[in-house]
């Protein structure tokens, strides 16, 4: 099929290669000149496991273009929308502005019969406002939520765990084109639901308010735990093996940021508030406030490693991505530590495999260095503040190895407190005593 996908960035751009991969014939749209000469030289322009490797192969075959020119959208018959939507400064709110931009631009190139498919996430309500947009072009338009995870993005495009087609009732040429795009996916057997729009993009907020919510109830346990002196690991493993709550989404330690769950919560919230149910969503405020005390505790940590005070004090935070296998600094709760922790006076020096770059452009001021061992030198304090697997191989040898300091916070809770209390270390880390 010819498909054009408007919006580059984490999703729109492992969606196009993943659609060429695929098969189909793609043009990938997106008003950034910079990331647009990037894709087109066939090198991601941000960090994402297995990318690369899919966009050199979909760029050999012929199958995959990228332009600044939305006209070039023209002759594709399926339209994929992955354009941003933050949150609106001092407001809780999405903001939808990019998603009208690029609606209306798209509109002067639709043709008749054309399906546009919306995938950014949106505030209820959404489709059906540019249904009638596109509607009056002789287009119609599904929505069609997407929920890869940054890291694992190429395997959750090429096989998600569901599909959802949110279409307007008795649009069996939206599902049939739908399913023509994903005929690969419905092959292996990924399960497809046919819904309203209000649904799909509900299911979408939904799914990240209980992930958020998931987190956030593990780590009010973590503050139990603290306040009692017993080990949230432990109870996280515990409950995590009755298979109504399972163990996945129970890590506790420094809690969720990046572009999706703390944003998507809000704007929850504030739609929630315009549609009258503000009460039915007031527990997602809660969920916002654990998941942001977490990064206060974990502040509190390195200062209680330390004596109290960190001002004038050498520390090293391993970690600024807010995840592993993502180079993404948006809302990253490691960032915000280091950035708070360089506020109250420490000498902070901060590493990260990936996200080095990411995080120079959103914090100028913070010190960087490009490895571990020149973030340890000289280092008092060490923080673990996202889970690398490098990081999570560290030993008290191999630390040991490059740095006098025998201090560290685990904020993550992915070391072995035993292991480095027994090397004589001094280990701290969220919910554990
Ligand atoms: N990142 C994820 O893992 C993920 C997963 C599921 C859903 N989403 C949702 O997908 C949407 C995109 O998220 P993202 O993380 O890719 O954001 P992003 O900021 O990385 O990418 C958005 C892209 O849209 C481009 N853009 C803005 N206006 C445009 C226009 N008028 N025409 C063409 N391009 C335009 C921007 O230049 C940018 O490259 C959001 O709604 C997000 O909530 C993201
Ligand atoms: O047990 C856990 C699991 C995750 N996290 C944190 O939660 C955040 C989000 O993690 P994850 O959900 O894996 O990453 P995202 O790539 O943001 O993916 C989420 O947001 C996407 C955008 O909406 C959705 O598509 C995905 O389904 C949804 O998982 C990160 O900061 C993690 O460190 C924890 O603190 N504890």
């Amino acid at each position: 099929m010819r498909i054009s996908v408007i919006g580059c960035g984490y999703l729109g751009a492992v969606h196009a290669a993943c659609m060429a991969e695929l098969g189909h014939e793609v043009v990938g749209v997106d008003v950034d000149e910079n990331k647009i000469a990037q894709l087109s030289a066939g090198r991601a322009p941000f960090f994402e496991p297995g990318l690369p490797e899919v966009l050199d192969r979909a760029i050999a075959s012929g199958r995959l273009r990228f332009t600044t020119d939305i006209a070039e959208a023209a002759g594709a018959s399926v339209h994929f929308v992955a354009v941003g939507t933050p949150q609106v400064v001092g407001s809780d709110a999405a903001d939808l502005r990019f998603v009208d931009a690029s609606f209306s631009a798209l509109a002067a190139h639709l043709a008749p019969g054309d399906l546009v498919v919306g995938k950014s996430t949106v505030p209820v309500g959404t489709a059906a406002r540019l249904s009638e947009l596109v509607e009056a072009t002789g287009a119609s338009l599904a929505w069609n939520p997407e929920f890869l995870r940054e890291g694992f993005a190429v395997g959750d495009t090429l096989s998600p765990d569901r599909l959802v087609y949110g279409v307007r009732a008795g649009d069996d040429a939206a599902v049939a084109a739908l399913d023509e795009v994903y005929s690969a996916a419905l092959a292996a057997g990924t399960p497809r639901l046919v819904t309203d729009y209000a649904t799909a993009e509900l299911v979408k907020v939904a799914a990240n308010a209980f992930l958020a919510t998931k987190i956030s109830f593990i780590n009010a346990m973590a503050e139990v735990a603290e306040a009692t002196g017993a080990d949230v690991t432990q109870l996280a493993d515990a409950i995590g093996h009755d298979a109504r709550i399972g163990r996945r989404f129970l890590n506790s330690g420094l809690g969720f940021g990046g572009g999706c769950l703390p944003k998507d919560i809000r704007a929850f919230m504030a739609r929630g508030d315009e549609l009258g149910v503000g009460e039915s969503l007031a527990f997602l405020r809660e969920v916002d406030a654990i998941n942001l005390r977490r990064r206060t505790r974990v502040v509190d940590l390195v200062a209680a490693a330390l004596d109290g005070d960190v001002a004038g004090r050498r520390i090293a935070a391993l970690g600024l991505a807010f995840k592993p296998d993502s180079d993404d600094v948006r809302d990253s709760p490691a960032l915000e530590v280091v950035q708070r922790l360089t506020e109250l006076g420490a000498a902070v020096v901060a590493t990260d495999p990936e996200a080095i770059e990411t995080a120079r452009r959103s914090k100028p001021d913070v010190h960087y260095a490009p490895t571990v061992e020149e973030a340890v030198d000289g280092a008092e304090c060490i923080v673990v503040l996202t889970e690398w697997r490098e990081y999570r191989e560290f030993t008290p040898e191999s630390l040991g190895r490059i740095t006098t300091a025998r201090r560290i916070v685990d904020a993550r809770n992915c070391l072995d407190p035993k292991q480095w209390r027994d090397a004589g270390w001094t280990y701290s880390a969220p919910g554990r005593p």
